[in-house]
């Protein structure tokens, strides 16, 4: 029925369960990177609710999706579409799963697996793709789904991290973590707080919704910070094995984290992961476990994927730490 032949009570009626279904859609798309319905269902919702504020103002209230920061129609960022898909890991939560997955590796026939691996610090933020064409960044977007990403372009263009022009002429995509230091996680909800907002519930939801918004001056003021950890078209970059590949990422003026390790014994990956269990708490940034690849990236090709993970890697997740209840946040824009 449409707006204008609405009595204020029929109104009222449909106002509720609309702004309930809004809400929780928001929350599927900005807190868990998991939509359950297309944009065009929540933009037209959206936009039925906006109309019906509109014609009856005494039904507005604070809480309803159309008030949040900004106010403006929430219109989502455009999507774009990953030719390589960006996989989420596997991952096992104790390092006897982690002996028995690289066992299983090594038994498998068709590959000999030199056991020769590259231990990185998996850190906590959330996955970013970079893309330079003849050396300049022309695209930045979120994994998504790992087939259909957002565009953060003018939002990467703020992060200091990020060289907007390499000192080589590469087209190649780059991909890492896109992360908030913990001193800066502090402040902002410090300032949150003061300004009557609500906090982010831990910097993973402070670095995605800080990087996912829809002005890029608002990214800019949020102190983002990235570590670069995956070549998908590695051959263009001229190495074979993925510690190089992470070299030649520093020589290009990205930001790598300093801390992998290539190891080629059980020891070596038991005591990396007892000492960064150790060390979690003094890192300036959150880490969430560690990162086992096969350093050899031709081998990790012949691995290949399952149809949801990498066969090649595996993440060894550290136990949940005692994560503190605050009131999570939605930043809609
Ligand atoms: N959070 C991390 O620090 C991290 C995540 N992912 C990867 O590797 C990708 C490469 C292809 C699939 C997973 N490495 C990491 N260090």
């Amino acid at each position: 029925v449409p707006v204008s032949q609405l009595s204020l009570a029929a109104a009222k009626e449909e106002i509720a369960p609309l702004r309930k279904q809004l809400t929780q859609w928001g929350k599927e798309y900005y807190e868990q990177d998991n939509p359950s319905v297309e944009d065009y269902v929540y933009d037209r919702a959206y936009q039925r609710l906006v109309e019906l504020e509109t014609r009856f103002p005494e039904l507005k209230s604070a809480d309803s999706p159309t008030q949040r920061v900004g106010g403006a129609v929430t219109t989502q960022l455009t999507k774009v579409h990953h030719d390589i898909p960006m996989l989420s890991m596997g991952d096992v939560f104790s390092v006897d799963e982690l002996m028995d997955f690289n066992r299983r590796q090594q038994e498998n026939g068709d590959v000999t697996v030199a056991p020769e691996y590259n231990l990185e610090l998996k850190i906590d933020g959330l996955s970013l793709s970079l893309v330079y064409e003849n050396g300049k960044l022309v695209q930045g977007s979120t994994r998504g789904n790992g087939t259909i990403g957002e565009d953060v372009t003018a939002n990467v263009m703020t992060i200091k991290s990020i060289p907007h022009q390499l000192p080589e002429p590469l087209t190649l995509e780059f991909r890492g973590e896109c992360y908030m230091p913990k001193a800066s996680f502090v402040k902002l909800n410090q300032e949150r707080e003061a300004a009557g907002l609500p906090v982010f519930a831990n910097p993973r939801n402070a670095a995605a919704g800080s990087l996912r918004q829809l002005d890029p001056k608002v990214t800019a003021k949020r102190d983002l910070a990235t570590f670069m950890y995956y070549v998908p078209e590695y051959q263009k970059l001229g190495v074979t094995t993925q510690a190089e590949s992470l070299d030649r990422m520093r020589e290009l003026g990205f930001s790598v984290n300093p801390n992998n390790r290539v190891v080629h014994s059980e020891e070596e990956i038991a005591a990396y992961i007892d000492e960064y269990t150790k060390q979690r708490d003094q890192l300036s940034y959150g880490i969430d476990g560690i990162v086992e690849k096969v350093n050899d990236l031709a081998t990790e090709n012949a691995l290949g994927n399952t149809v949801k993970v990498p066969r090649w890697e595996i993440a060894y997740k550290f136990p949940p730490e005692e994560q503190a209840t605050i009131v999570r946040d939605i930043v809609w824009t």
